[in-house]
């Protein structure tokens, strides 16, 4: 049969006439196939109108997969106890038969495709299924990839509303032209709490080829939001093939002296500052987890892939983020999800007030004590527990510059991770590949809770993208270096590291310490200070950041601290190098730069060893 004249017997003739519109073979094809595949009882067609959503909203309560809160707008979401996090096992990229690519959890393409149909088989049996249309990027402008999501999850669906442009009146101006990007879930049966059931048959499979992305028997939103870090495996793909950049990295300006604005981005791992750092309350936010970055009349012009934040919510408190604190506390659409509700109240770990002694959280009815069936003991909100929002409802947001359709362009580029030993708070690189290898390349970050598994380990994460690589690192790394090529202002690069600590273990910086580091860099892509040349790039002088520290956050910056903080610690420096460079010695066709760069690191710290020992202070290289 026909893909249309299937979908004209399978649907409701409201709901077919919606599909009928798009003049896209392909399009029906995938709709007819996928709504057989999955068996729905009966599917809803989102167009871009506001009755459309407010429909999907309401189901999402109507069929318990969220609760109403006290505050309007306000409804919470619950995972599975097992499902809070990305599942990296079960994700996996399908790739020809006996294709191997470095880092990358593959698995034989027809494998793949024969086992997920078959656990999509007849999955949304009995339920409603959604199937809505998105947009990557600003609409109707250079960075725009259409997508198209079924789910049989309302929640799934409605975070999609609040985080991606609406995109079914793209999919009918492009028509057979759409070059979209599909992607199907199911949270598969669910249990009394409308949580996943069958977790042990929880997969995410990516179909390079297909451009399509199959999330089954899971609701966390990084397994199965398709436009997020699903569609970001089809995006680096897509980038890497084409010269640009899709990364893992906020999007942020930053405000200098006479009214200047800088753009920054900034690649952390998942867990790592991303969302704090673009929320500084007298900066302006644009994105804080994708972005697409294009190079523009030699110019780099980077636009947020989403508009809306799935932020970590643990830790968020009044004195540190004021604005993501006012924007919670208000009547605005959120959805909390694996947090502790009391009397209608979401309550979450490390919040700075008293939190209730029981209520409802991820493990169900909750109270101070209680302790899972592995003997570990619940907090009253899981560590990886998120909000999701628009970023309209912020008052920080550069509205202009999320729907620039040209987006901005960057001044600066920073790489950053948990590194407790090494890196010193920030530094500039001498230059764009300095940068890109022993910044970005050679990034290290302990895990986090934002994945499945172990906490706090050293992990190897170039560019905070290796759970979402879907090529072969040393393409990705070439594609990075000639990017350069393109660009007559390049952005410079820095590295930032929030988390140092000192042999006890204590932070060595503030949460908000990092307030200071962006002026500096701002200051720097604008030439406007000096800095100290060091083996490992550029460092602010102490008067410099004594000024800032005063000027920004109103407090005395010490010599002292100063010093702890940037000395060049040379044995961890070197050590660092040793490990990276083994790492891509390893995996083959990696472009010759790297390790050329990576030498050239190790003989200047060398060098400085002999002259000033292993630990050097910043006072003694700026004498120098
Ligand atoms: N010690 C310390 N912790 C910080 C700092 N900045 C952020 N954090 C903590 O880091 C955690 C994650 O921060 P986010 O900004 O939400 O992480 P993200 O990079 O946006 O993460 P994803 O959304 O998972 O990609 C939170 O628990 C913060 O409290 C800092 O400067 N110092
Ligand atoms: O995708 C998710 O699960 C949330 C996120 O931003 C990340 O883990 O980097
Ligand atoms: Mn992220």
């Amino acid at each position: 049969m026909e893909p249309l004249e299937y979908l004209q017997n399978r649907l409701d003739p409201e709901q077919f006439e919606k599909i009928k519109v798009i003049d896209n073979p392909e399009l029906h094809e995938f709709l007819a196939k996928y709504i057989d595949l999955l068996n729905p009882a009966k599917v809803f067609v989102c167009t871009d109108s506001k009755e459309d959503e407010d429909y999907v909203r309401r189901k999402a309560i109507e069929y318990g997969e969220e609760k109403p809160l006290a505050m309007e707008g306000h409804t919470v979401h619950y995972d599975g106890y097992y499902d809070q996090a990305r599942d990296k096992a079960r994700t996996k990229i399908l790739v020809p038969k006996g294709v191997e690519i470095p880092f990358i959890n593959t698995m034989d393409r027809e494998e793949g495709l024969k086992e997920i149909h078959e656990i999509m088989r007849d999955i949304a049996k009995g339920k409603e299924l959604f199937v809505c249309f998105f947009v990557l990027g600003p609409k109707n402008s250079i960075f725009t990839i259409p997508a198209v999501q079924l789910t049989d999850s309302a929640y799934v669906a409605h975070s999609e509303f609040i985080l991606y442009r609406k995109g079914y009146e793209e999919f009918k101006r492009l028509g057979r032209d759409a070059k979209f990007l599909k992607f199907v879930h199911s949270a598969g049966e669910l249990d009394e709490r409308k949580t996943s059931k069958n977790i042990d048959k929880r997969r995410i499979y990516i179909d390079l080829e297909g451009e399509t992305v199959y999330s089954a028997n899971t609701q966390y939103g990084g397994n199965t939001i398709g436009l997020k870090k699903l569609a970001f495996r089809l995006t680096i793909r897509r980038a890497v093939q084409e010269g640009w950049l899709s990364e893992h990295m906020f999007l942020m300006r930053v405000n200098g002296p006479n009214g200047r604005k800088t753009y920054f981005t900034g690649a952390y791992p998942s867990m790592c500052g991303k969302t704090s750092t673009a929320m500084l309350p007298w900066e302006n936010i644009v994105g804080d987890d994708l972005t697409f970055i294009v190079d523009m009349k030699g110019e780099a012009r980077g636009a947020n892939v989403e508009k809306g934040v799935f932020g970590i919510i643990q830790g968020v408190n009044q004195e540190d983020d004021p604005i993501i604190w006012q924007v919670l506390h208000s009547p605005n659409e959120i959805i909390f999800s694996n947090v502790l509700v009391k009397d209608g109240k979401p309550y979450w770990n490390d919040m700075g007030i008293p939190i209730p002694d029981e209520g409802e959280n991820h493990s169900g009815k909750w109270w101070r004590g209680k302790k899972d069936a592995e003997g570990n003991e619940i907090p009253p909100s899981h560590k990886n527990a998120r909000f999701t929002v628009s970023l309209e409802a912020f008052p920080n947001v550069d509205l202009e510059a999320l729907e620039a359709p040209c987006g901005v362009r960057i001044g600066g580029m920073i790489f950053g991770g948990r590194d407790a030993d090494t890196w010193p708070p920030v530094r500039e690189a001498f230059d764009w590949a300095h940068g890109v290898i022993t910044m970005g390349a050679a990034l290290e970050s302990e895990t986090t809770a934002a994945t499945l598994g172990k906490e706090g380990v050293r992990a190897f994460n170039p560019m905070a993208i290796l759970d979402f690589l879907s090529v072969h690192i040393g393409d990705y790394l070439r594609n990075y270096l000639e990017f350069e090529k393109k660009l007559r202002i390049k952005p410079k690069i820095f590295a930032v590291n929030y988390f140092l600590r000192d042999k006890d273990g204590r932070w060595l910086n503030h949460k908000l310490d990092k307030a200071v580091w962006l002026k500096w860099m701002e200051l720097r892509v604008h030439g406007d200070v000096d800095a100290i040349e060091t083996p490992v790039g550029y460092i602010p002088k102490y008067e410099d950041l004594k000024r800032l520290f005063k000027e920004v956050l109103n407090k005395d910056y010490s010599r002292e601290d100063y010093e702890k903080q940037f000395t060049i610690r040379v044995p961890e420096f070197l050590a660092k190098i040793e490990r990276i460079e083994k790492i891509y010695k390893d995996v083959g066709n990696i472009p010759e730069e790297l390790f050329k760069i990576l030498e050239e690191e190790r003989q200047r710290l060398l060098k400085a060893k002999e002259e000033y020992g292993d630990y050097i202070s910043p006072f003694q290289l700026e004498k120098s």
